[in-house]
């Protein structure tokens, strides 16, 4: 029997996956506000790396790796925090000790813990949080059709009822210890695959049994457990919870949306225009599956808008280090704002447009970012525009250009630059491999600087000009082939007669179309760097360079590699 799929079967095979699945079913809100705001403030931030992005990890982090995330978040500024679940995991219990009776927890920053509306989880939680000033317990059920009906087998009512049971005995354990200020925090799990009615009649429920009012409001964490529709349906959803409570002053609307669909960091944004408050996240968006959102996006997406974000971020590479060591997980090079190659431009035009943007803006005295491809100053996140363009066999001569004259002071001339970029070109596609600045400027060494066969300069002196003669005589000792001879030229300058010297002594005969100079380096080890244009007698135009201390001699010896360029 034949096992080979034919094209038709493949077909039939894939028109029946899709038939698979339901699509997700609009939200009546034919007036949605959404659309027409903009965010003009941070939402309250809350970090999960503790918990959601911990207990997603192949290895969870030990109490070393907790106490350095936890410091790092600190020094982000975050307020809210969530450390963990304490009843489930005795590194999570432990380290809330350590954090508690080690006083580290600032003022100002409250810890949040989750647990399941189960009465032995509620009370170890509160065993694991005893003594803190203030804590934001998390209670947590699920509330989807889906799960209500596979996993609890129990109807709306019993998921009602495991909720308030919760909220009713973290209210009474909030009575016995009155010196830890508890927050309720709600999260009706899977909201997104939640009867937006029925997640609407359980928080409701829940505040109503907390008590909850607008000195005392509950937060209600809306979570996209897993991230099931477009982004507009989640504002949707949300600014339908928002619009159709009975108490909106008595809670504090979070998000806390899950990325399955790769649409995480939208959702957020779209759901704070909806109306929420407050989101919760990770570093990076580490998380179960696909992740939770990423605060470090989110938040440098505010900053250039022109919103503050109020978390700190000033130096991204060491926040990349501590969230890698941390989840030993690697942030991917094309993270947003943080991966490796995300300041860096290979492509030609992105090179020339950079530079030219860079270049605009140093003029500029308007203080506003403005660089074509780059959205945001490497700088603000502590980077730096070292490696913004980098050469492989995509790049141009922009950037060819800015990587001579960064690094190495050489200010190639444009019509060089087009010239140089086809010796780049072809050692990047033969190599295949990035260019280190090295190599460019090797290259550029060995094509333009460093050939002195079959003519090389060896020295060169002007005799006086006499008194009736605008002219001037150079006597040039070269060697060609290895034979060394003197040559005798005038004219109107060096390189006018050493031209003429060239054309009479060597039968090199070259005509300069243009020449420039500029100095490289300053003061004693400044060296002057000369470049000719010059056009040959079967017409070929090409470009020779020269360095020296000298200026004169940095001229003839341009001249000398164009000469012999030409002649290969
Ligand atoms: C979307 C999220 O991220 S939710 C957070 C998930 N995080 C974690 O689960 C990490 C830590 N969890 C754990 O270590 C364990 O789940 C523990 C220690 C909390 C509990 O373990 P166990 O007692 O073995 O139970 P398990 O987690 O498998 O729970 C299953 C039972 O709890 C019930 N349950 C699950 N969630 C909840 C909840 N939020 N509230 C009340 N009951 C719940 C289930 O219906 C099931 O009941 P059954 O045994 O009667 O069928
Ligand atoms: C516990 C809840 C808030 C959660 O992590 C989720 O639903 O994703
Ligand atoms: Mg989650």
């Amino acid at each position: 029997m034949n096992h080979i799929a034919t094209p038709a079967a493949t077909s039939a095979t894939s028109a029946a996956k899709h038939e698979k699945y339901v699509p997700f079913a609009p939200v009546k809100l034919t007036d949605r506000q959404w659309p027409n705001r903009t965010i003009e403030k941070a939402p309250v931030w809350c970090s999960v790396d503790l918990r959601d992005g911990n207990q997603a990890l192949i290895e969870p982090m030990g109490p070393d790796r907790k106490r350095a995330m936890f410091d790092a978040l600190l020094k982000m500024g975050f307020k809210e925090i969530e450390i963990g679940f304490p009843a489930a995991s005795q590194t999570d219990f432990d380290f809330c000790r350590e954090i508690i009776e080690g006083g580290k927890i600032p003022d100002g920053v409250t810890i949040q813990v989750l647990t399941q509306a189960r009465e032995e989880l509620i009370r170890r939680t509160f065993e694991g949080i005893k003594g803190a000033k203030r804590a934001i317990v998390h209670l947590y059920n699920s509330t989807s059709e889906l799960q209500r009906r596979v996993v609890f087998g129990l109807d709306r009512q019993g998921i009602v009822d495991i909720a308030v049971a919760g909220t009713k005995l973290i209210k009474q354990l909030a009575a016995e210890h009155p010196e830890t200020e508890i927050v309720l925090q709600y999260s009706p799990e899977s909201f997104t695959g939640t009867e937006l009615e029925f997640a609407l009649e359980i928080c409701e429920a829940v505040m109503e049994t907390w008590g909850a009012d607008a000195a005392n409001k509950v937060i209600l964490n809306l979570p996209a457990t897993v991230e099931m529709s477009t982004p507009n349906i989640h504002a949707d959803q949300i600014e339908w919870f928002c619009r159709n409570m009975k108490n909106r002053d008595a809670a504090i609307i979070s998000l806390h949306p899950h990325n399955d669909r790769g649409t995480g960091v939208a959702a957020a944004e779209l759901g704070m225009l909806a109306g929420a408050d407050r989101v919760e996240g990770t570093l990076f968006g580490n998380g179960e599956r696909t992740g939770n959102v990423d605060v470090i996006t989110l938040a440098l997406n505010l900053l250039t808008q022109g919103v503050d974000p109020e978390l700190r971020i000033d130096d991204i590479n060491e926040i990349v280090r501590v969230a890698e060591y941390c989840t030993q997980l690697p942030v991917h090079p094309r993270h947003p704002y943080a991966g490796e190659l995300v300041f860096t431009a290979f492509s030609g035009s992105h090179q020339d447009a950079i530079n030219k943007g860079l270049k605009a803006l140093a003029k500029s005295n308007h203080g506003t970012w403005e660089v074509p491809y780059l959205p945001i100053d490497p700088q603000d996140l502590g980077r730096s525009y070292e490696a913004v363009i980098r050469i492989n066999s995509q790049s141009g001569k922009g950037g060819i250009a800015y990587v001579l004259e960064k690094d190495y002071g050489i200010q190639i001339p444009r019509r060089l630059q087009i010239e140089f970029s086809k010796t780049v070109q072809r050692i990047a596609d033969e190599t295949g491999k990035e260019l280190a600045p090295a190599d460019i400027h090797n290259a550029f060494k060995a094509e333009y600087l460093d050939i002195d066969a079959p003519l090389a300069l060896i020295e060169h002196s002007t005799e006086p000009r006499g008194p009736n003669s605008g002219a001037r005589v150079l006597n040039v000792v070269v060697s060609r082939d290895g034979v060394v001879s003197t040559l005798k030229g005038s004219g109107k300058g060096p390189i006018d007669a050493f031209l003429d010297a060239l054309r009479q002594g060597a039968g090199i005969d070259l005509h300069v179309v243009d020449y420039r100079e500029h100095a490289v380096g300053e003061g004693e080890d400044a060296q002057a760097c000369a470049y000719v244009e010059v056009k040959t007698n079967d017409e070929r135009t090409l470009f020779g360079v020269g360095m020296d201390a000298d200026i004169v001699t940095a001229s003839l010896r341009a001249l000398v590699s164009a000469a012999n360029r030409a002649s290969r």
